[in-house]
């Protein structure tokens, strides 16, 4: 359990939660204990416990994005998004957003991927949570936090020569800066349902803060 880093200890929702994810060994490839959540999933109790926990987190964070990561990471953040009255902003894989998007590539545990975000899904000011539910090397939390970001340098680029061209003398003040820091949606905290060794005592990730419910199983405990 994470219950020393998340401010869980004792909360009793979280064994149960634990044990409600399954283990498949050497999926998709040898070497590899996959964690199932499928299984949480259909466990009512368990599936309401954890949205329950992020939804306790965030609520009072002033949150309006809740960027989800396909495929998992959908499975969690619209309920989280509509239980604080945030919107919900899908971070998909390459060819799946209709529109014009933003792309950011990044290395897994087991390849390759990349992921999209369309154009316009957040706005300047906002202030965002990255949801999946999992994470391993942090390749894909990163990704995501960097996607968020060019959205927002996107806008600045922009803003900046609007700046230069129209309003020069603010080019040198702490007017700038100010405006600088509100421009995109900053990424608070990336959270995970489970978070694999690699990550273990890390409470931060590209200096964003990391919230993890549990550690993954044991395989003698698997179901
Ligand atoms: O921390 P990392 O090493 O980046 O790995 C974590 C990512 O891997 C899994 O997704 P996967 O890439 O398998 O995609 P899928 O959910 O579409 O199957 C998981 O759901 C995370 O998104
Ligand atoms: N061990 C694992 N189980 C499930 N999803 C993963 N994504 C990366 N590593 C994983």
């Amino acid at each position: 359990m994470f219950a020393a880093e998340n401010g869980l200890k004792g909360d009793p929702r979280l064994q149960a939660i634990s044990e409600a994810i399954r283990v498949i060994p050497h999926f998709p490839k040898t070497g590899i204990m996959f964690q199932d959540i499928t299984t949480l999933l259909l466990n009512h109790k368990a599936f309401k416990d954890t949205v329950d926990i992020f939804i306790d987190r965030f609520r009072d964070m002033d949150i309006s994005v809740v960027a989800g990561i396909e495929a998992r990471g959908f499975m969690f953040g619209p309920s989280i998004a509509l239980a604080i009255g945030a919107k919900f902003v899908p971070l998909r894989k390459p060819r799946k957003l209709p529109g014009e998007v933003i792309s950011e590539a990044y290395e897994l545990e087991y390849g390759t991927d990349c992921l999209e975000m369309h154009v316009g899904a957040v706005v300047p000011g906002e202030r965002a949570v990255i949801i999946d539910d999992l994470v391993a090397t942090g390749g894909t939390l990163s990704a995501a936090t960097r996607l968020l970001g060019i959205a927002s340098l996107l806008f600045t680029v922009i803003f900046l020569f609007y700046l230069f061209f129209s309003v020069a003398r603010l080019a040198q003040t702490d007017l700038l800066t100010d405006f600088l820091e509100r421009m995109g949606a900053e990424v608070v905290e990336c959270a995970c349902v489970i978070g694999l060794p690699e990550v273990k005592g890390q409470r931060r990730l590209n200096g964003k803060p990391l919230y993890i419910l549990v550690e993954p199983r044991e395989i003698e405990h698997c179901c």
